[in-house]
């Protein structure tokens, strides 16, 4: 399968099941949308003093209003979007899955300016973010016993830049016991930027 096929939401891995039927929010889809383009445009800007406290208005009003709608995690639409790129959950950085096929994945991400680091490159922890986020989908994809992260180990091989479409990878690379290795990959068309490698620990009843 791929994203070609017109079924993208069959990607959507987050504890790798699908969005439930009737659960889809188009418009916390596009709010979700809105809080990374803020994010990317708040970290880029530098705005007139008048300019900063009209958006710190805004930005108060609208925090008010959205303290009157809180729910619990069961209930949370956040990171449960999945037609949204990353699933709605904006601290992620936004992956677009393209396969998926149980035990391994492959995706696109750019990273915006809300993930800079320093001169012009991607900060090492949103790699470390990445890697944890898709590496943990996969040990946790369909039919698996839930796992959390025990380990996890990132050499940055060269600069990652801002902005530009990169593609990552993630597969399950053994199982023993209750561990599952995941090792995950990400590239340029020219080079490989970054290496992960994964340690899941699946959880005891007492766990869950
Ligand atoms: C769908 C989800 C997508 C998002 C994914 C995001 C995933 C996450 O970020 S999860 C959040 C971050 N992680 C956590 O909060 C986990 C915190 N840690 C824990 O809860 C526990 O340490 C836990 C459950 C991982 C393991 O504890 P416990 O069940 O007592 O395991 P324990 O008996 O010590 O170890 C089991 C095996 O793993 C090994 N192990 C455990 N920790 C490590 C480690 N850090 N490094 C190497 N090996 C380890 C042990 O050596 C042991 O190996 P063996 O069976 O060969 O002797």
């Amino acid at each position: 399968m791929s994203a070609a096929d017109g079924v993208r939401e069959h990607y959507n891995l987050w504890l790798g099941r699908r969005q439930p039927p009737g659960t889809e929010d188009p418009d916390f889809t596009r709010l979700a949308d809105a809080v990374r383009r803020l994010q990317d445009q708040f970290t880029a800007s530098r705005p007139p003093p008048a300019l900063a406290a009209h958006s710190a208005d805004t930005i108060e009003d609208l925090v008010a209003a959205l303290a009157g709608y809180q729910v619990g995690e069961p209930d949370q639409v956040a990171g449960r979007q999945f037609a949204a790129v990353g699933r709605g959950q904006t601290f992620v950085p936004p992956v677009e899955i393209d396969t998926f096929d149980g035990d391994s994945v492959t995706a696109r991400v750019s990273f915006g300016r809300f993930y800079l680091g320093s001169n012009g490159a991607v900060h090492g922890g949103a790699i470390s973010l990445l890697f944890d986020d898709l590496l943990g989908q996969v040990a946790n994809a369909p039919g698996k016993p839930r796992s959390r992260t025990a380990s996890l180990s990132v050499d940055y091989r060269r600069v990652i830049p801002l902005e530009t479409e990169l593609t990552v990878t993630a597969h399950t690379s053994r199982v023993e016991g209750r561990k599952v290795f995941v090792s995950g990959a990400l590239r340029s068309d020219r080079h490989l930027l970054a290496e992960a490698e994964g340690l899941f620990v699946r959880l005891l009843a007492d766990q869950q």
